[in-house]
């Protein structure tokens, strides 16, 4: 309250004199109380001179009169000398130091200046002693000129009220109000009023007086207490009123006393605001500017405070401003970090992007290496699957006797009981093999298509041995008994997902069906059944560029697809298999992959082919249309084996387009292409020979075929052949013994068969050496002794050429297709000696092959037996199945024959005389044995033939049924079926059925 009053300009008093004025002015006027209030200023004026002069003496007060002017009052205690003195006297050393007036003001240049400085000093010094002392003060400017006397006065008569209080003894708290005097008497006031104004007055002060005496002593009790005008003012008001009336004026007086406190507070509140603010926008432009420095103690107080505030306020600028700068350098330290990460970070990704490219060209790297291991494995792989037995054989035992690290071994029926010949595959799946085990190995193919190569896998075997169940599976169709075809496209899609990365791959599908040699779209819906042309020039890439292509994206876009396909399949029933497919379907993969990176664009194909079988025509029953089929896929099975053995041989000419067959499938055979082919074998007793036909096609193959693998593969043949050589060396040996002469029943209709042969051929150059192999003929070994027709052959060509040569070795190898042979249980009971494989197939292929092949090697070291010849030629001359001529013929004549036109190829077996065949026969094996490969010669003597029968011969192929006879020696037909007699009347008759 102390604070908030020293803060205020103005005094309780004088507020409430004001509102009292206010309220009651007109009243008062009449009794003329300002004049009164002068009259009492006056005379506490004259109190307090009177009272001063008596403390310092008269003449260190000779400015102050005794009954002084407000003027002199003022002008006499302007130096604050008096005041100081009289204040060090009532309480000494309370101004130190007090600035005395020059005893000569003369001395003093300017001492006016000078001592209205020095006064001003003293009159400071005084208030702010006085204020300590808890009196009343007044305000510097009071002192001069419009100041308020009144309150110098009431200073000084406060402090003369201390004075006497100390002078009493000082006893308990001085209190001002309490020990002040009533400077103003009632006496001399009342003396100037009329009686009962006086009455009245005496009358209701002592109650009215202590109600606005305790009206006003809450507010201002200090000043209020010499304030004599107040008291007069009030007495003035209540002279009138009635007691009762005094409350509501009290409280009238008292509201409008605070609303006027509160409206002046306020007013004062907004001043000091605004000098405030004057005095902080002076600081900020660090001018302090003198009119804003209040003298006043309050004012300086609250200066001080307003530059504590703004000494505290500019040191928390400091502050701030530093914890700009430390904020500042922590964000350019980050700054400078963010810069530094930035820059590893890019080094980071340039190491990463580097990591990248480098990734990119170690998986080129991987792919090509990947490639290369498949290059090395073999372009050409061969995979054996044995069938299981059927439901309802469980009685039958089985034909294949072991299965062992790609081994396949086969129990063959011998002479001495039971034999045993073994086969050598890349890999062998046994009749318990699934779908997913087969398909397992078949899997690195398919990452090849993705990454450009083109893929064949096909399947091989007879009819009813499961190409169709490997391939696509069985009729009820389950997720585990998918076959490849649905196998391999869901691994190309799962492959190409796995890419995405890096690939991006369209994948769209034929399929097609080669039936009867001509091509036809298996994915049309609308049934037609137009032929189609493959053109492997085609722009577009396609071999077929006139079947529907497809795309696909999943694998059951492909079920889809296949199903349409097989129900368009021409299905045949025949007697051995009532799902047999009489034609060949090649499901044909499109891959073509964008590389994300480079843009490069890498192309695909994998063809899945599921071959027609190989079917006995004899055992299939077939005629007609049947017959017709079988020709048609004999043929172009035939076509196939060429192909793979050109490409073995390397030939500057593959005889593509000797089948529609090789002709779609030239991308995928031979170049960079990879090839798989599943051979399928039954294991049933009476399959046997197709079997063994079977397996060493295959064998063949493989062995050609792999490249690395090769050199083991050559190794094991020449240790095997090796030995044969020398087991029958061993049983020439014993032949020495023997005599030397053996009469041979059928030589002179041999000879004459041959010399017919030779004249109707245009090869007549070849007639001596005819003769030089019938002259050997006279020291052949019988056939028992001889075991193995292959190890003459072979063992011929050995001694042939000192240097063994493998491919010639192999071109001599039986021809591919491996044509069924005929009845060889007739045959085994014929022979009834010998290994029984080659045993049949010295029988089967007929003695002039032999004859030509021992001649040859007999030339060379003539130490064959007559017996040898003998029996050898007899069975020949009984045994000459179309079969094994076209064995023979597969390889050599398949690329001159009109393939496309199957009315000639029945024509041409049924022209066929048997010298001719006779002759075809030989000179064909005679090429072949000389040239040691199938020779080229051989073909191009072949091609100018005009002999219609020689023509028709060269150009059968597979099991013709005008040339298959019960006797197997391949009779002729005319061309209205029947049979030609025999030449030399020991062929046995028979017709075909
Ligand atoms: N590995 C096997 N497991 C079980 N059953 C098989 C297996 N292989 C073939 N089969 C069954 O044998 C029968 C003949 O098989 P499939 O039709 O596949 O022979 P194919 O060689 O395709 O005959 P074709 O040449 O006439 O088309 C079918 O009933 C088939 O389900």
């Amino acid at each position: 309250m102390a604070a908030a009053e020293g803060a205020l300009s103005f005094s309780a008093a004088s507020v409430v004199e004001d509102v009292l004025l206010q309220q009651h002015g007109t009243r008062l006027r009449d009794v003329d109380v300002e004049s009164r209030r002068a009259e009492e200023a006056a005379s506490r004026r004259n109190d307090a001179a009177g009272w001063l002069r008596k403390m310092v003496g008269v003449v260190a007060a000779r400015d102050l009169p005794a009954e002084p002017s407000e003027e002199e009052f003022r002008l006499g205690l302007r130096s604050g000398i008096i005041l100081c003195n009289v204040l060090n006297k009532i309480q000494s050393g309370a101004v130190p130091k007090v600035v005395e007036s020059p005893s000569d003001a003369a001395l003093i240049p300017d001492g006016a200046a000078l001592s209205a400085f020095q006064y001003f000093e003293n009159v400071r010094n005084f208030l702010v002693a006085v204020q300590e002392m808890g009196l009343p003060t007044f305000e510097a400017s009071d002192l001069e000129q419009g100041g308020k006397t009144s309150r110098i006065v009431n200073c000084v008569l406060a402090l003369q009220s201390f004075a006497d209080w100390k002078q009493t003894g000082g006893n308990g708290v001085w209190k001002f109000g309490g020990n002040v005097k009533p400077t103003i008497s009632c006496k001399s006031f009342v003396r100037k009023n009329s009686e009962p104004f006086s009455n009245s007055l005496s009358r209701t002060s002592s109650m009215n007086e202590k109600s606005l005496n305790a009206l006003t002593s809450g507010i201002d009790s200090n000043k209020m207490a010499n304030s004599g005008s107040l008291s007069m003012l009030v007495r003035a008001i209540l002279l009138d009123k009635k007691p009762e009336e005094i409350p509501a004026l009290v409280e009238s007086v008292l509201s409008k006393v605070v609303e006027e406190f509160e409206h002046r507070i306020n007013n004062q509140f907004e001043l000091k605001k605004s000098t405030t603010n004057d005095v902080a926008v002076s600081f900020g432009n660090k001018t302090l500017v003198k009119s804003t420095t209040s003298e006043k103690p309050e004012d300086k107080n609250m200066m001080l405070k307003q530059q504590q505030i703004f000494y505290q306020q500019q040191k928390d600028v400091q502050e701030l401003k530093q914890a700009l700068c430390t904020t500042k350098a922590g964000m350019q330290f980050m700054q400078m970090k963010v810069q530094e990460e930035f820059s590893s970070l890019s080094l980071h990704i340039y190491g990463l992007a580097n990591a990248a490219s480098g990734y990119h060209k170690v998986l080129e790297e991987n792919r090509k290496l990947y490639n290369q291991v498949m290059d090395l494995k073999g372009n050409i792989r061969v995979y054996c699957r044995v069938r299981p037995f059927m439901p309802g054989q469980s009685d039958l035992l089985s034909t294949v006797e072991n299965i062992e690290d790609g081994i396949i071994s086969i129990t063959t029926p011998s002479k001495h009981g039971k034999g045993r010949r073994s086969f050598n595959f890349n890999k062998v799946f046994g009749p318990s093999a699934t779908q997913a085990e087969v398909f397992s190995d078949t899997q690195p193919l398919i990452r090849s298509v993705l990454d450009g190569y083109n893929v064949c896998i096909f399947a091989y075997g007879q009819t009813g041995s499961g190409k169709t169940y490997t391939m696509t599976g069985p009729r009820q169709l389950t997720e585990q008994n998918q076959g490849v075809n649905y196998r391999a496209l869901s691994d190309l899609f799962f492959l190409a997902e796995q890419r995405k990365d890096i690939f991006v791959y369209d994948v769209s599908v034929q399929m097609i069906e080669i039936y009867n040699e001509q091509v036809r779209d298996l994915l049309v819906s609308d049934g037609s059944n137009r032929r189609l042309e493959i053109r492997n020039s085609s722009q577009t890439g396609l071999s077929v560029p006139d079947a529907s292509l497809v795309p696909v994206s999943s694998t059951f876009d492909v079920i889809d697809i296949m199903n349409l396909g097989h129900r368009n399949r021409a299905v045949g029933a025949t007697a051995l298999n009532d799902r047999s497919s009489r034609s060949h379907s090649c499901l044909t993969v499109h891959v073509q992959g964008r590389d994300l990176t480079s843009g490069t664009i890498l192309r695909g194909c994998m063809h899945l082919v599921d071959l027609a079988g190989s079917e006995r025509v004899d055992k299939s029953e077939v005629t007609g249309e049947r017959l017709k089929e079988a020709q048609h896929i004999n043929k172009s099975l035939s076509a196939l084996g060429d192909v793979i053995s050109s490409l073995a041989h390397k030939n500057p000419h593959v005889p593509y387009r000797n089948s529609k067959l090789t002709q779609l499938l030239q991308d995928s055979l031979g170049g960079q292409a990879k090839t798989l082919m599943f051979v399928h074998i039954s294991p049933e007793p009476d399959a046997l020979g197709e079997t063994i036909s079977t397996l060493k096609f295959a064998e063949r193959v493989a062995t050609v075929e792999l490249g690395a693998a090769r050199v083991n593969k050559d190794s094991a043949d020449v240790k095997d052949l090796k030995e044969q050589i020398a087991s029958l060396k061993a049983a020439l040996a014993r032949k020495e013994e023997e005599p030397k002469h053996m009469p041979h029943p059928v030589s002179g209709s041999s000879e004459r068969q041959r010399r017919k042969a030779a004249e109707l051929s245009p090869f007549h150059s070849n007639l001596q050496h005819a003769d030089a192999i019938r002259d050997q003929n006279s020291c052949r070994r019988p056939m028992g002794d001889v075991g193995n027709l292959e190890v003459f052959t072979n063992s011929a060509l050995k001694h042939k050429k000192p240097s063994f040569d493998l491919d010639e070795l192999l071109a001599n190898s039986p021809p591919w297709p491996p044509v069924p042979v005929q009845s060889y249980r007739d045959e085994e009971k014929e022979v009834g000696s010998g290994e029984w494989v080659d045993k049949v197939m010295v029988n089967k292929e007929d003695g002039s092959q032999v004859e030509n092949t021992l001649g040859c090697w007999s030339t060379n070291n003539g130490h064959l037996t007559d017996g040898f010849c003998q029996k050898y030629l007899q069975d020949s001359s009984k045994n000459f199945p179309e079969q094994t001529y076209s064995m023979f013929m597969g390889s050599n004549g398949f690329d001159h024959t009109n393939t496309d036109d199957v009315d000639e190829l029945d024509a041409a077996t049924s022209d066929s005389s048997e010298p001719d065949l006779l002759w075809q026969f030989n000179h064909a094996k005679l090429n072949g044995i000389t040239n040691g490969i199938a020779s080229k010669a051989n073909r191009s003597t072949s091609k100018p033939r005009k002999n219609p029968d020689i023509r028709n011969l060269s150009s059968s192929v597979g099991p013709s049924p005008s040339r298959k006879s019960s006797n197997g020696v391949g009779l002729p037909l005319h061309q209205n079926g029947k049979q030609q007699p025999a030449i030399d009347g020991k062929r046995k008759p028979g017709n075909r059925k």
